[in-house]
Formats: C-alpha cells, structure tokens, sequence
C-alpha cells in the first residue's frame, strides 16, 4: 500500500506500529507527531517513521491512516482536536488504546462528519515505553483487538486490516464493554495486584532492607510491570474505574478465602487451593500463541565468561535458527547465569537445544 499513514504518539506502541507498517509496504510514507521533539527524532533514526511531523493540522489533513498511539486520556483530547480539522473524506481514523469505552463514546466526532473510526487495541506491549523499546514484531501472534463504531463500513476494517498486516497480529472484534470487562481482569486489575505487591515490599525495606536483594524470582515475575509507564496506567484506571473496583471487591472476597484457608491451616485445602490454580493457569492459552504473544524460552546454564553470549549465539546461527529476545536472569550472584532465549516456534527452540546441547556441556531446559 502506498497512502499516507500519521502515527501520533511515537512511543513503544506508535513506534512498533510504525517499523510493521514500513516493513510490510516500504512504499508507503509513515509521518509521526510526538509532543517530545526528542521521541520524533529517535522514531526518524530507528526507521519507525519515514519523516517527522512539524504540524499535526496539516499532516492529519494529508493522511490516509490515522493511529493515534497516546495514553488513553490524551487519545480523547486528540479525537476531539483532529475531528475539527478538515480531515480526507475517506480517511480511516483508529487508536491502540488500551480501554476502548470511553475512546468509543467519542467516536460520534468522526461519525457525525461521515469518518471512519475503528478503534483498536493490539493485546501486546511490555514494562518499557518509548520509541526505544519499539520492535516490529511486538504483536506477532498476539491478538489485536478492534472496536468498530457502529457506523464504520466492513470495508474500512478490511482496509485497516491490510495496513496493519505486517503486525502479524490476529484481529478479533469485540464489543467496547466487553473489551474493558476483559482487559480489566486480565490486565488491568493484575496491573494493581502487581503495584501494590511492591507497596508492601517497600513498607517492609525500612526494617529488612536484605529484602530487596532477595526479591529476585518470583517476586520479579510477579511485580515486572508495577515498572511500567505511571501515566498510562493513570489513564487506563481512569478509564475503566467501575470494571477496576468491581474486580476489587470480588477481589476482597477472594482474600477473605484466603484468610479463612490460612486461619485454619489445614495442609490439603492448601494444596487443592495451589493445584487448583496451577491446573487452570496451565490449561490457559498463555503458552500457546494467542492471547499474549508467545515466544517460547529455552533457558541455558552458562558460565559467567566474556564471550559466552557469542558462543551460544553463533551456535544458533551456525544453525540458522533465528531468535526473538536474549537476556540473562541475574538471579544468583554465584559464577552462573541463566541465558534465556526466546524462539519463535517451539520448532526452533527444539532444534535450538539439541544444538546447544550437541556442542557444549551446559544445562539447557524448558519451563
Ligand atoms: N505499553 C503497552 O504495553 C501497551 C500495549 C497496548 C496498548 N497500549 C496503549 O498504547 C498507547 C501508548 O502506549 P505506549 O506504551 O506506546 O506509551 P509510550 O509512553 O511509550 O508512548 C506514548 C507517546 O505519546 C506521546 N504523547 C503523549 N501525549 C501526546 C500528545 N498530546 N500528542 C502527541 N504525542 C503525545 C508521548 O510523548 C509518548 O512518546 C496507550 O494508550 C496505551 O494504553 C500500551
Ligand atoms: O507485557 C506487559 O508488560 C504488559 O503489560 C502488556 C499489556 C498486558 O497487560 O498484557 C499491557 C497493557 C496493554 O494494553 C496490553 C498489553
């Protein structure tokens, strides 16, 4: 495709966006606004975008697409701000918001002047922000969830579909109520859980300060994204409070189960409370590709050496086996590290093992 595509907001997601669309249709010019003159600039570089923005009226003007990528509160403002400009009749307006009620409430400012708006959510992302952290494959296999307003024609679905094919995402369409219902339990909610699980650590550090080197594992896992971006996190609250403090109660109910559990301090209700859980969090689709992008880790033992990174690495290239992401989990402070390597496939990652595992005599397992 070849139009002209405005991408407003070039942080991770309006970057990630922005490096799949240049990707699948180099011919295609990619112009992305920013209010950080800083992010516009890093987006040009890292070929997120094919030229920078100087102003949002004209450029919104000019453009085929248009995906605002701000935090939900500022896409709003945005809506309100572009549907008074004198947009192309045929131009298709969506977001990546990640609450969809409020965002689609407003979506009577394009209806009412005959403009498609189709809002959107790609069901991926990460604890980092900013043009920086953006990958062109960040929403492979994951899905990518679209709200199209209730006028918006199949036509300009299909024609969103089409720019956004080189996300590789697998779009579903849901109802705005049903989206937020959703995301606030399996993202949102969790995002609470996992910030106030770092509250009570950090009420506790004054008295055991040890706590924080110990706070490796599970507690890492656990708490990854109370590192994210504060200010989406504020808006997307904000967005979706009645879902939020509805799950709290519920929430509430739960502890109090758990309360009663610890209180009577019987061994196999304890075990049937973690069986229980483990049983269905194994049974959900987590591992498998779907509702969060799945790349599938291989963990190697490796000794901490310089160079070690490069052994294995060139062993998979020798291979031609490509990888995702490489990371080192530094939760030991013995002479071993933990090398984690995400595939693409759980083909890869097998035939990743046996060739680490063919060359070299470290530990190479599968969670
Ligand atoms: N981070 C995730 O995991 C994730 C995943 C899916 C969807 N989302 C949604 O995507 C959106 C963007 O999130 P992100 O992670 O890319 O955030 P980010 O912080 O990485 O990027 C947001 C960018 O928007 C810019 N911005 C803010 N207000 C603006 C304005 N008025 N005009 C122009 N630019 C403005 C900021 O300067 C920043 O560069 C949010 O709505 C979020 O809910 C995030
Ligand atoms: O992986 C993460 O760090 C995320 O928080 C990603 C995540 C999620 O909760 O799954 C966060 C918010 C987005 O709207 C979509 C994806």
């Amino acid at each position: 495709m070849n139009g002209n595509v405005f991408i407003i907001g070039l942080g991770l997601i309006g970057g990630s966006i922005g490096l799949s669309i240049l990707k699948e249709y180099p011919g295609a010019t990619v112009t992305g606004f920013d209010i950080k003159k800083e992010e516009i600039r890093l987006a040009k570089a890292l070929n997120a975008i094919s030229q920078g923005s100087d102003s949002l009226q004209e450029d919104a003007e000019q453009a085929d697409l248009i995906i605002i990528c701000t935090p939900v509160n500022e896409t709003v403002e945005m809506m309100k701000t572009i549907s008074s400009f004198n947009l192309k009749p045929d131009v298709i307006v969506t977001d990546v918001g990640s609450t969809k009620k409020r965002i689609m409430e407003s979506s009577h400012l394009f209806s009412d002047r005959g403009i498609s708006f189709i809002g959107g959510h790609p069901m991926a992302g990460s604890h980092k922000s900013g043009v920086s952290a953006a990958k062109a494959i960040l929403f492979e296999n994951a899905f990518y969830l679209l709200t199209p307003a209730e006028h918006s024609d199949a036509e300009s679905v299909a024609v969103l579909k089409k720019w956004l094919k080189g996300s590789k995402a697998k779009f579903l369409e849901v109802k705005p109520e049903e989206h937020d219902h959703i995301t606030g339990m399996v993202s949102h909610f969790p995002h609470i859980i996992a910030s106030s699980l770092v509250h009570q650590v950090k009420d506790n550090y004054q008295r055991q300060p040890l706590i924080s080197s110990l706070a490796a594992g599970g507690f890492r896992d656990i708490s990854r994204i109370a590192s994210s971006n504060p200010e989406m996190w504020r808006d997307i609250t904000v967005h979706n409070i009645d879902t939020l403090k509805s799950l709290m109660s519920e929430w509430q109910q739960e502890m109090n189960r758990v309360i009663d559990m610890l209180e009577r301090n019987n061994a196999t209700d304890i075990y049937t409370y973690f069986s229980e859980a483990k049983t269905f969090r194994d049974s959900m689709p987590i591992l498998q590709k779907g509702a969060i992008p799945s790349f599938y880790d291989l963990f190697v033992d490796v000794p901490d050496y310089p160079g070690v990174i490069s052994e294995i690495t060139g062993i998979l290239a020798k291979e031609e086996i490509s990888i995702v992401n490489l990371r080192i989990m530094e939760t030991r402070e013995d002479i071993y590290g933990v090398l984690t390597i995400s595939f693409q496939t759980e083909e890869d990652r097998k035939r990743g093992a046996d060739c680490i595992s063919a060359v070299t005599d470290y530990d190479v397992f599968t969670v």
